[in-house]
């Protein structure tokens, strides 16, 4: 492991969190609204994926530091714009407190892949964070500041499936009844959310569409409350596909090698560039990943299942 700032590693307390992935099962979007998001209806299902953040005592007296490992490691800024020092941050500050920290991030969620990795490790934060100064806030107190610092926050703390509506940050908790087990193929190179939902917004103007309010699938829920892994893979719908499309052309050879090899469901990831797809068994899964390595369509593929629950403190030392 790399250590990408050679910063001392902080004497004292350290709290560890383990933050897991999502993939959309369903993104559906309506049109832009005043403040420049988008009103979603957004099925959140959380991954066997985990970014691990580790808050220790500050290495001075009210400062934060952030040391990042792992996965494209070298993609994550070092300096307040890293979502887990801003999550910290807006914590003291919802607490009246200059306490500070010192963040260590161990990623495995690929970085600006859909997948939202950055909010995991702002979740992260704020458990941890919460853990090592005591402060006692339950989980949904920390929801209401992580969905301050993005949309996708709140999910990452709360896990499991949820629907998520508004900009995805008022979340309800949806039944799963089974196991499902997914691949993730990983794209060289990121997009930018902000410009994927602009993209969409682009292709919507141009084919003269005007997008109504998201709306819910029934037999997309009713296919999660079954556990049926067929019916869920028909069910699978993004709205920002297109738009991940149009920005990665290269996406849809992506997509089409994980149906010709047997996915039960192929859709891109939130905004992309990840390739999700869907299989009857973690043994499919293995097989399916095998075989888009060796078609060299992506830069890796993951084997993960879901649905797992949000942000939980793993180790905790005093
Ligand atoms: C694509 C998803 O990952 C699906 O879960 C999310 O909608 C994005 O969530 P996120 O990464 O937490 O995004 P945020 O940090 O809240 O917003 C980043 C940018 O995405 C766009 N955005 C995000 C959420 C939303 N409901 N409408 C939007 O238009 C806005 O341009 C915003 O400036
Ligand atoms: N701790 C962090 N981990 C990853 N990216 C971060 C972090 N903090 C800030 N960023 C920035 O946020 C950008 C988006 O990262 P992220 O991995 O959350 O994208 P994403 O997975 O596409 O998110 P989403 O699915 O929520 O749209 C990155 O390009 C990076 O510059």
């Amino acid at each position: 492991m790399i250590d990408v700032t050679g910063l001392p590693v902080a004497a004292g307390g350290a709290v560890t969190v383990r933050v897991p992935a999502k993939v959309n099962v369903r993104l559906a979007v309506g049109p832009p609204r005043a403040d420049g998001f988008h009103d979603l209806v957004n099925v959140f299902h959380a991954v066997s994926l985990y970014d691990d953040v580790t808050a220790a005592e500050p290495v001075e007296p009210g400062a934060y530091s952030v040391r990042v490992t792992g996965l494209s490691a070298d993609q994550v800024p070092l300096d307040g714009g890293n979502l887990a020092v801003r999550a910290a941050r807006a914590l003291a500050a919802h607490a009246g407190r200059a306490y500070g920290a010192d963040l260590q991030i161990r990623k495995a969620i690929p970085v600006a892949g859909g997948m939202a990795g950055g909010s995991a490790d702002a979740a992260g934060a704020l458990v941890a964070c919460n853990e090592l100064w005591g402060l006692g806030l339950t989980r949904e107190e920390l929801m209401e500041i992580g969905g301050d610092i993005g949309s996708d926050v709140p999910f990452a703390l709360l896990g499991g499936t949820a629907v998520g509506t508004g900009r995805g940050e008022r979340l309800a908790p949806a039944e799963v009844g089974g196991r499902f087990h997914w691949v993730f193929a990983l794209a060289e190179g990121g997009l930018s959310t902000a410009e994927v939902y602009a993209t969409c917004d682009r292709l919507r103007a141009e084919a003269g569409v005007t997008a109504g309010p998201p709306r819910a699938n029934a037999a997309l829920m009713e296919a999660l409350r079954a556990g049926d892994a067929a019916a869920l893979g028909r069910e699978l719908a993004n709205d920002l596909q297109p738009a991940a499309l149009a920005l990665m052309p290269g996406l849809a050879g992506v997509l089409a090698a994980g149906r010709e090899r047997g996915a039960l469901g192929a859709i891109v990831s939130g905004s992309g560039p990840t390739c999700a797809f869907l299989t009857g068994s973690a043994a499919e899964a293995a097989a399916l990943a095998a075989g888009l390595e060796a078609a060299g369509v992506c830069r890796a593929a993951l084997t993960a299942y879901g649905d797992v629950p949000g942000a939980a403190v793993v180790a905790a030392a005093p």
